[in-house]
C-alpha cells in the first residue's frame, strides 16, 4: 500500500470541528464507526530548559533545549520534524504529548489543542505516541497485540465486534496481513521484520483512534521500501481519519520525504524553517542564504537542508548556527506562520467557545498528566493482562520450567535434618527468574502506563496473580513429595502453608527488587546478596545463642528465620524433651523452644504484605525513565 504525495493543502475548514464518523469509504476492510474529532495542535513561544550541573549549582544553571519554537500540526496532514542529532526533535514531541518528566517550560510557552490546553484524559485518548524503540510484547502476534491494546484502550462499552473490525481494518491499512499471525519476537527471538514491527507500533498508537499521532523516528533502521511503507501507511490513516501527524525523521529517502506536507527544521533547539515541504523549502534557503551551495541533482531536500545548515555551522562556529535561526526569526515566513497560528486559534475559538479561563496552567499540569486514569476499570485491565500475557507465558516451557523446577529439584537431594532449611533456601533463590522478567519488560510497562492502558495497581495485581498462581500450583506436589520422602511429622497443611507463604514472600521480594532497580545486573546482585545474608541469620547455620548480640536485630527481620523456625517447630514439637544435638532437644539447641509456630507464620504473612506495599511504593515513586 503506497500513497502518492499529496498536493492539496487541507488546512482550511477542519479546525476544531467535529469530523464525520469514522466510516472510510475507500478502504476494503470495513472500519467501525467510532466518534472522532479533528484536532489542530498549535504551539507558540515554546521555550524548554533543563537544570545543569550538580547540587546547588544545578538550580541556578539551566540549559535551553528548545527556544521560542512556534508551529502547528494540522488534521489530515503529515509534518516532519528534522534536525541534526540533539537538536531537540524528541523533546518537542515529548512536550506535545505531555511525556517530558524533567525540565521547565518558560512562562509564556503555550501548547494548545483546538485552542485549549490538553487535559490528561485527552492526551491519553486523543494523542497517540509511537516511541523510537520497540515497546511491543514479543510473545504476541501483531493481531493479538492490537486486540490486547484495543481491549484496554477502547471503552468496555465498545462491542467486541467493533473492536474486532477496528483491528482488522488496521491490519489491512498497515499492510500487516501477511505477518499478522507471526510472533512479534525481539532480542534473540526471531519474529516479524523491523519495518513490520514499526507498523505494529503505529497500529498500537492508532487503536484509540487518536486525533493526533506523534511518531519518534518511525523510519529509523528501515530500508527505503519499509520506510516508505511506514510513512505511506501513516499518510493513508491521516487522510482517512483526519489525523494530525507529526514525525521526527532522519535522512528519509526523497520519495518518502515528499509524502510530508510540512517541514520543521530545528538546530540547537531553535527553529530554522517551518513551512510547506517541496520546492518552497529550497526556495527559502536559496533566497535567504545565496552563498549556500545549491542542491545536487540526486540529493533529497531533507538531506540538502540538514547538510548545508550543519556544514555551515561546523565551518563557521556557533555564530553561523544561530545565523539560520536568526534569519528565520526575522523572516516573512515567520510572520506568515504567526498569522496562520492566530487564524487557527480564532477558528478554534469560534468553533468551541472558551471555557472561562482554564486555558493557562500547562506547565503546572505537566507532571500530573502521567498519573491520571485509564479508559477501562482496573479489574478489566487485570483480566485482559491475564488473558493475553499470562496465558501466553504459561504456554511456554522456557517461562514455566524455571519457576516450577527451581524449588522442586533440591527436593530430591535432601533427606536429612537440613531438609526444611534446604527447601526454604531453594524457594528463596528460585525468584531470580521473576526478577529478570520484570526488569526486561520495563520499557513496555512504561509505554503502556504512559498510554493509559491500565493502573499501577492493575499491573501489580497482574504480576502477583501471574507469579503466585505458579507458586500455588508448585506448592502442592512439593509438599506431598517432601512429606513422603522425608517422612515429616506434624501437620501437612501447616507445611504446605509455610511453603506457600515462603515462596510467595520470595516472589514479591523479587518484584520489589525489580521495581527498585532498572539494571538487571545490579538487581540480581542486590537480591542474591540480600537473600544470602538472610541465610546466615535464619538460625540454622548460626544458632540463635551463637549469634553475635549486635546481629540479632538482623535475624529478627529475616523472613527466612520465621519460615524455617515455624517449620522446625511443626516438625519437632512432639520431641521437645528428646535429647538430640549435643544432648539437647532439637528445638532447645536452635533456640526455638518457646516459639509459637502459628505466630511465626503470621509474621511471615506480614513480611509478604510489607514487601507488597513496598513494591507498590517503589512502582509509584521510583522513576526509571527520565525524558
Ligand atoms: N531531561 C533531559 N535532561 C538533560 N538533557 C536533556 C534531557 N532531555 C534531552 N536532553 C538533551 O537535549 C538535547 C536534545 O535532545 P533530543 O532527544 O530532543 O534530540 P533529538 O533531536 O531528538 O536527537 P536524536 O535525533 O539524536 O534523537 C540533547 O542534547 C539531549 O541530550
Amino acid at each position: 500500500m503506497m500513497s502518492k504525495p499529496v498536493e492539496q493543502d487541507v488546512e482550511g475548514g477542519e479546525v476544531g470541528g467535529e469530523a464525520p464518523l469514522f466510516c472510510p469509504s475507500n478502504s476494503a476492510a470495513p472500519a467501525p464507526a467510532l466518534p472522532g474529532k479533528a484536532i489542530t495542535v498549535t504551539f507558540q513561544q515554546l521555550t524548554f530548559e533543563v537544570d545543569q550541573g550538580r547540587g546547588a549549582a544545578r538550580k541556578r544553571r539551566r540549559a535551553p533545549l528548545l527556544q521560542d519554537v512556534a508551529g502547528f500540526v494540522l488534521p489530515g496532514q503529515l509534518t516532519a520534524v528534522l534536525g541534526p542529532s540533539g537538536s531537540g526533535k524528541t523533546t518537542l514531541l515529548d512536550l506535545l504529548s505531555g511525556r517530558k518528566t524533567t525540565g521547565h517550560l518558560a512562562p509564556g510557552s503555550c501548547i494548545l489543542f483546538n485552542g485549549r490546553p490538553a487535559t490528561s484524559g485527552m492526551l491519553r485518548h486523543d494523542v497517540g505516541y509511537v516511541e523510537q524503540r520497540d515497546t511491543l510484547l514479543p510473545l504476541l502476534t501483531p493481531v493479538e497485540m492490537l486486540r490486547y491494546t484495543a481491549e484496554l484502550k477502547q471503552p468496555r462499552s465498545t462491542p467486541a465486534e467493533v473492536k474486532r473490525q477496528l483491528v482488522a481494518a488496521l491490519i489491512e491499512q498497515l499492510s500487516l496481513d501477511e505477518c499478522q499471525h507471526t510472533a512479534i519476537g525481539g532480542g534473540l527471538t526471531r519474529g516479524i521484520s523491523g519495518g513490520e514491527s514499526k507498523r505494529v507500533g503505529v497500529g498500537v498508537a492508532m487503536i484509540s483512534r487518536p486525533a493526533v499521532l506523534l511518531c519518534d523516528e518511525p523510519t529509523s533502521g528501515l530500508d527505503s521500501w519499509s520506510a516508505h511503507a511506514a510513512v505511506s501507511a501513516m499518510l493513508d490513516l491521516a487522510r482517512l481519519y483526519g489525523i494530525a501527524v507529526c514525525c521526527t525523521i532522519h535522512s528519509p529517502p526523497p520519495d518518502t520525504f515528499a509524502l510530508f506536507h510540512r517541514v520543521m527544521l530545528l538546530q540547537r533547539g531553535r527553529l530554522v524553517y517551518f513551512g510547506p515541504n517541496g520546492d518552497p523549502v529550497e526556495a527559502y534557503f536559496a533566497a535567504h542564504f545565496p552563498s549556500l551551495r545549491s542542491r545536487r541533482p540526486t540529493e533529497g531536500i531533507s538531506d540538502y537542508i540538514i547538510d548545508v545548515t550543519s556544514c555551515a555551522a561546523k565551518d563557521s562556529g556557533s555564530a553561523a548556527a544561530h545565523a539560520f535561526a536568526d534569519a528565520y526569526a526575522a523572516s516573512d515566513l515567520r510572520l506568515h506562520n504567526e498569522q496562520r497560528i492566530a487564524e487557527l486559534l480564532a477558528a478554534a475559538a469560534a468553533a468551541e467557545p472558551a471555557d472561562g479561563g482554564q486555558g493557562h496552567g500547562m506547565q503546572q499540569r505537566m507532571c500530573g498528566w502521567l498519573r491520571q486514569g485509564t479508559v477501562t476499570p482496573w479489574w478489566w485491565g487485570l483480566l485482559v493482562l491475564l488473558r493475553y500475557r499470562t496465558a501466553r507465558g504459561y504456554s511456554r516451557a522456557s517461562w514455566l520450567l524455571p519457576r516450577m523446577l527451581g524449588p522442586a529439584i533440591p527436593t530430591f537431594f535432601v533427606v536429612t535434618v537440613s531438609v526444611l532449611f534446604m527447601v526454604v533456601v531453594s524457594f528463596a533463590f528460585n525468584c531470580m527468574s521473576i526478577l529478570s522478567a520484570l526488569v526486561l519488560e520495563r520499557a513496555v510497562y512504561l509505554r503502556e502506563r504512559s498510554d493509559g492502558l491500565y493502573h499501577l495497581a492493575t499491573y501489580l495485581a497482574f504480576k502477583v496473580v501471574e507469579e503466585l498462581s505458579v507458586v500455588l500450583a508448585v506448592s502442592f506436589p512439593i509438599t506431598a513429595l517432601i512429606f513422603w520422602l522425608v517422612r515429616l511429622q506434624g501437620s501437612v497443611a501447616f507445611v504446605w502453608l509455610a511453603f506457600l507463604l515462603t515462596a510467595s514472600t520470595a516472589t514479591v521480594l523479587a518484584l520489589l527488587t525489580g521495581a527498585l532497580f532498572s539494571n538487571l545486573d545490579v538487581a540480581t546482585m542486590v537480591l542474591t546478596s540480600y537473600t544470602s545474608s538472610l541465610l546466615y541469620f535464619s538460625g540454622f547455620l548460626i544458632t540463635w545463642s551463637a549469634m553475635p548480640v549486635y546481629w540479632k536485630w538482623y535475624a529478627t527481620i529475616s523472613y527466612l528465620r520465621y519460615s524455617w523456625g515455624a517449620l522446625m517447630v511443626n516438625q519437632f514439637e512432639g520431641e521437645r524433651d528428646v535429647a538430640a544435638f549435643g544432648g539437647q532437644p532439637v528445638l532447645l539447641y536452635f533456640g526455638l523452644q518457646h516459639v509459637d509456630k502459628w505466630a511465626w507464620l503470621g509474621w511471615l504473612a506480614l513480611f509478604l504484605l510489607a514487601f507488597l506495599c513496598l513494591t507498590w511504593l517503589a512502582l509509584t515513586c521510583v522513576r526509571h525513565q527520565q525524558r
